[in-house]
């Protein structure tokens, strides 16, 4: 980052988040970003949308009527968000709450805002502002304190949370909410899951070893990186050694009693995290499953990768793969009638469980898209059911923390899915710092069922 300016770095920052809060997603965002900027931009956009709340209550302190455009809006809100974040930190500590300061950039105030004024003059809706971003921003720096304590009353800069999430997470776990919404805004270290197939864990901890990458060992397939690494530097990328994978996401198959030969369906399975991890294990009879053409294909080129695709398995008879593009709800469009033994149903939900990971979740979703994910998911489901043997297995999946989506869901599933028996499962896993501090996995829920014979 550091031989780039960072004028250049916030006025592309800016721009990106300008486009998640018009709701783009990041990850769609970022890959557009120029080469020798996206790592700059991806570290100043997690940051700001991890604290905005903070930057926009400032904003909204310091401008007297509504900001002159989206653009200057967004450009101010990270500079204040970014100025303010010592600041910040020290009042957090000074009210005993639990600060984060992990992924904290640090700048000299001086130079952040002469750097703010620079990035506004680089785009011609901003330029002709940037009087007014450089007096919000000497205000800030002379009113500090009593602008910190004005915007500290709101729960919204204290969680840095939209207000109807933090409502939702303290009804749901009046004991955790805190806690959780804290760790939602921290930093997650990457998780890697030995691929089996293409040699052991120890093989592979000594690679990593060797490479000077330190690995904590998680459990039979997992592997946590404390420190960052680009992915692609990591050895046994490109020969499949290895797949980027939470830990929650890798506990899908211990719930499954999987064995050889069974007929599979991944029925929501892009980009194949679970497909994979499912074969990596077992010979199976797998139909994979999604919606979204062009992520089915993502699917295919991460077996390939992994080395799972058929062509790699031609002498093995129990070993299948099959896929269609095809919405699950709507069985007429692609199932042939033959029963599954066991069906991984991971269905789209609101993702609020991966914060950590996608800071931009918390701004894209509407409270009212609980109710319509859960609608989705119920409806997918049901059809779902119907393509299940009787004696079959169904795992119900979600990276979400509401409970409409999780355990609400299981029972309502338990009501209404036609013999079903609900059997033990993991349930709802939370992304809060273990006994040592720890977050060591993203927040899942897992609900199995079994259909009566
Ligand atoms: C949570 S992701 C699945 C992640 C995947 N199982 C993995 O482990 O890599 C949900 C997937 O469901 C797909 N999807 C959404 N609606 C669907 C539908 N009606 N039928 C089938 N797939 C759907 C999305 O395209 C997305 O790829």
């Amino acid at each position: 980052m550091s031989k780039i300016p960072l004028s250049e770095l916030l006025a592309h920052s800016a721009k990106v988040i300008q486009q998640v809060m018009a709701g783009q997603s990041l990850n769609s965002l970022l890959p557009m970003v120029d080469d020798r900027y996206r790592g700059g931009v991806q570290a100043l956009s997690f940051f700001g949308l991890r604290h905005w709340s903070r930057g926009l209550a400032l904003s909204e302190q310091l401008l007297s009527k509504k900001a002159p455009n989206p653009l200057f809006k967004s450009l101010l809100v990270l500079s204040l968000t970014l100025l303010s974040a010592e600041d910040f930190l020290a009042l957090e500590q000074e009210q005993n709450t639990s600060a984060t300061a992990a992924d904290m950039p640090v700048y000299d105030a001086f130079t952040l805002v002469n750097e703010a004024v620079k990035a506004a003059t680089l785009n011609k809706k901003t330029a002709s502002f940037r009087g007014l971003l450089n007096a919000c921003l000497r205000r800030y720096q002379r009113e500090l304190v009593q602008l910190l304590s004005n915007v500290w009353q709101q729960e919204e800069v204290r969680y840095n949370f939209p207000q109807w999430w933090i409502d939702k997470l303290r009804d749901a776990y009046p004991q955790q909410y805190e806690r959780l919404l804290k760790a939602a805004n921290q930093h997650a270290s990457l998780c890697l899951r030995v691929n089996r197939r293409q040699g052991t864990m120890d093989e592979f901890k000594q690679s990593l070893n060797q490479a000077g990458i330190e690995a904590v060992q998680l459990d039979e397939d997992a592997l946590m990186l404390p420190q960052a690494v680009p992915v692609p530097q990591i050895p046994g990328f490109a020969e499949g050694r290895f797949s980027v994978q939470d830990l929650a996401a890798q506990q899908a198959i211990s719930m499954l009693s999987l064995q050889d030969g069974l007929r599979v369906l991944d029925a929501c399975a892009a980009p194949g995290g679970k497909t994979s991890h499912m074969l990596e294990h077992y010979d199976l009879d797998m139909t994979i499953l999604d919606i979204d053409e062009r992520r089915l294909q993502r699917v295919h080129d991460n077996l390939e990768r992994l080395g799972l695709s058929k062509k790699y398995h031609q002498d093995n008879d129990h070993y299948h793969i099959r896929s269609l593009a095809a919405d699950a709800a709507d069985t007429e469009a692609w199932y042939d009638g033959r029963p599954f033994d066991v069906i991984m149903a991971d269905v789209p939900c609101t993702a609020a469980g991966i914060v950590r990971r996608h800071p931009d979740i918390k701004w894209l979703r509407r409270p009212e898209d609980v109710a319509k994910t859960s609608e989705l998911q119920r409806t997918i489901v049901q059809a779902l059911w119907t393509t299940l043997k009787p004696g079959g297995y169904l795992l119900y999946i979600t990276c979400s923390i509401f409970p409409e989506e999780g355990e609400l869901q299981a029972a309502y599933f338990s009501e209404h899915l036609v013999g079903a028996e609900r059997l033990p499962a993991i349930g709802q896993m939370l992304a809060v710092p273990d006994e040592n501090g720890e977050i060591k996995h993203d927040g899942f829920f897992y609900a199995l069922f079994k259909k009566a014979n």
